[in-house]
């Protein structure tokens, strides 16, 4: 039977579900979140998105093909020219300037999820690399729609997150998350049961310090 991106899912199902579950998550979508967690994740999340941008900058470098290196452009695209954007202008409606955005520290959380996927894109090949990077892609996705399937979900004007939730339900967004997982199911069909599981690790943290990204948020950790 080939492996699917299901599958590494499947390998670490409580850590995903803490994941896409999250009280952050919870609370963001009940609108209970309190104001100060949800702009310190804000800030850090600019910084995280400029640090993934050049992920994707190494997929391209990565990229032994045409379809990989179109691949890398078009994620590297949707980070830079749709949810940066975005983000700032998000974070400007949050009372948040692009001046501060450009001066911020990194806290402990964005550095230690960010390096350890570049890192690990630069050990290994693109799989790898693509492995890393999929919490990212796919979860915000999974969690959007988890929120939205959600009865205690607000949505409209009663909730000040329901433009985040707005930005990972687009179409935009679901198609990226969906040309993630198609690139990630081509690929996984050829691996060795070894190999599966040298990604799954990957796959096992990478979602740990998305957890974590979610812990610093509430604690207002640095
Ligand atoms: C930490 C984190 N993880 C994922 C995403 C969705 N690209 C994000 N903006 N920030």
């Amino acid at each position: 039977m080939p492996f699917q991106f299901q599958d590494l899912k499947n390998h670490c199902p409580s850590e995903w579900r803490d994941y896409i579950e999250h009280s952050f998550v919870r609370q963001l979508g009940d609108a209970t979140l309190a104001g100060e967690s949800f702009r310190h994740y804000l800030k850090q999340d600019y910084l995280f998105l400029i640090q993934f941008a050049r992920a994707f900058a190494l997929a391209a470098y990565k990229s032994p093909t045409l379809a990989d290196l179109r691949q890398a452009k078009d994620g590297m695209q949707a980070i830079l020219d749709t949810e940066l954007d975005l983000h700032i202008r998000y974070c400007r409606d949050w009372g948040i300037s692009e001046d501060e955005l450009a001066n911020l520290p990194e806290a402990r959380a964005t550095l230690a999820y960010t390096r350890y996927v570049l890192d690990t894109g630069n050990r290994g090949d693109l799989l790898d690399l693509h492995v890393a990077l999929s919490p990212c892609m796919v979860g915000y996705g999974e969690i959007a729609n988890w929120l939205n399937q959600r009865a205690e979900t607000i949505r409209g004007e009663a909730n000040p997150y329901d433009a985040w939730i707005g930005m990972y339900e687009s179409e935009e967004f679901q198609e990226a998350m969906q040309a993630e997982i198609r690139w990630l199911d081509e690929r996984l069909a050829d691996v060795s049961p070894t190999r599966f599981e040298q990604l799954t690790r990957i796959f096992r943290d990478a979602t740990r310090l998305e957890i974590d990204f979610w812990e610093m948020g509430l604690n207002l950790s640095d």
